[in-house]
């Protein structure tokens, strides 16, 4: 990725929709040095780059909850890491990979480049999810009944066996999300320190 190919400390963020993974994101961005990258932003701002040539279908899986093509995804999130330079101390990738194609295409295209620390994954009932997402306010095409409904669904079928895959190789730390975001930050900088990552000055 950065000049001479040094490998990049890269941290997954996953949890359902709501869990507060952009939130603590920025936490984490502002405390420990590491720069998120949204997989969801990064489309929301390629579907209104214009010229873009892939608006409309990503526009057209936000509001349907499902899962845009690896390869679109993929080079957003790469293009942001080379456009963010060699300063970053490691990146959060929020909101990937949330399926198999998703995990298969980074595997192919970046695996040999970057080096995943752990998942960090947030946990939260659905019905907390679903009330955080109707009163977040941000104008979201996807913040409605019918979407939300939508990316849960695609939630539970697609994302949640790729935590379990990660599980599986005991790469998961998982944190009860329902709790005040100061809690949850607390735990988070709690992991992020046992990862050998400590708060900046
Ligand atoms: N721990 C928390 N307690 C209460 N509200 C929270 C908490 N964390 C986040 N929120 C609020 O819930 C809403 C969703 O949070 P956020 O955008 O961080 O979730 P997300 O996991 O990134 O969701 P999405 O997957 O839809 O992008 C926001 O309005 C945020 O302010
Ligand atoms: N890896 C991803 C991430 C997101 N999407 C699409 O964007 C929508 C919003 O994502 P948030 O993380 O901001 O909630 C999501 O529902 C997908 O339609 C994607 O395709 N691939
Ligand atoms: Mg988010």
């Amino acid at each position: 990725m950065s000049s001479g190919n040094k490998l990049h400390n890269v941290v997954f963020v996953l949890g359902p929709p709501g869990s507060g993974k952009g939130t603590q994101c920025s936490r984490i961005q502002a405390n420990l040095g590491f720069t998120h990258l949204s997989a969801g932003d990064l489309l929301r701002a390629e579907r209104q780059r214009h010229g873009s040539e892939f608006g409309e279908l990503i526009e057209s899986h936000i509001r349907g909850g499902t899962i845009v093509p690896v390869e679109i995804t993929c080079k957003l999130l790469e293009n942001a890491m080379l456009a963010s330079g060699d300063s970053a101390k490691g990146f959060l990738i929020d909101g990937f990979p949330r399926n198999q194609d998703n995990l298969d295409g980074w595997k192919r295209q970046m695996s040999d480049k970057v080096n995943v620390h752990f998942v960090l994954y947030l946990s939260a009932p659905i019905e907390v999810c679903v009330q955080r997402c109707l009163n977040r306010g941000q104008g979201r095409t996807d913040d409605n009944e019918e979407s939300i409904q939508k990316r849960i669904v695609t939630y539970n079928e697609q994302t949640y066996p790729i935590i379990k895959h990660y599980e599986k190789q005991n790469m998961v730390r998982e944190i009860n999300g329902e709790k005040s975001a100061d809690e949850v930050y607390a735990e988070v900088e709690r992991i992020f320190q046992n990862a050998g990552f400590r708060h900046q000055a």
